[in-house]
């Protein structure tokens, strides 16, 4: 499996903030979506590209403007639902999906609420949502969601990964690239990244 690590000095530098438990939702909203952003620029590096002609102002130029499958951002509820807004900055044209998971607090496994895709998601390339991957029951359960439907080439992108979660898409999606901003070291024994940033859904709705 391909781990693709984003360390940015920008990216590091709002990490920070990110993890600090004095960061209030409404920055914490915000820096999320600007990493998201900052990652999908570097997560999109090998996006086809075309070449065609342009008129500027002096004369005739040779351009390169994107090509190939039409993307669609796929946000794993309710975490990954902030990651979408900045990418989209980049890709307006994607499509975006929804796939609603909740982590039972005793087993710690995913339950799905809901899902809603692109009806042609078979045909697109896709970027998979959720800014942690802790146990990765969550992503590996989105994952197979998505190859059930059609999806091939599927990109992780999460901010933080604990090295288990890894290991758990390593072993049940191997032709996955995953592309996070940070590895931290372990779980505790509630499944909570450390030292992570806490619960990313609490903290951008407020809802502790
Ligand atoms: O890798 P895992 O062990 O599956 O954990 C990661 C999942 O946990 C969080 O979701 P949560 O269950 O808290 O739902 P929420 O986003 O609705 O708060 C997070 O957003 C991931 O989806
Ligand atoms: O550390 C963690 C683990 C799972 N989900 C979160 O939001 N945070
Ligand atoms: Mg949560």
């Amino acid at each position: 499996m391909r781990i693709t690590l984003v360390d940015h000095p920008l990216i590091q530098h709002k990490l920070a903030h990110i993890r600090d438990k004095n960061t209030g939702s409404k920055d914490f909203r915000e820096l999320m979506s600007e990493v998201s952003l900052l990652m999908a620029y570097e997560a999109m590096r090998d996006l086809e590209l075309e070449e065609k002609e342009v008129e500027t102002p002096v004369a005739r130029a040779r351009v390169r403007v994107l090509s190939g499958k039409k993307l669609a951002l796929v946000a794993i509820l309710r975490a990954g639902l902030v990651m979408v807004d900045g990418i989209l900055k980049l890709v307006p044209a994607a499509r975006v999906g929804h796939i609603g998971l909740y982590r039972d607090p005793e087993t710690l496994s995913p339950v799905q609420y809901y899902a809603k895709l692109p009806s042609d998601i078979a045909e697109r390339r896709v970027f998979l949502l959720d800014p942690m991957l802790a146990t990765g029951g969550s992503a590996s359960h989105a994952l197979a969601l998505l190859k059930e439907k059609g999806a091939t080439g599927i990109k992780l992108m999460s901010i933080i990964a604990a090295p288990e979660g890894l290991e758990r898409i390593a072993r049940d999606h191997p032709e996955t690239e995953v592309v996070v901003a940070a590895v931290d070291e372990r779980l505790n024994d509630h499944g909570y990244i450390v030292p992570g940033l806490g619960d990313a859904g609490d903290r951008i709705y407020g809802t502790k």
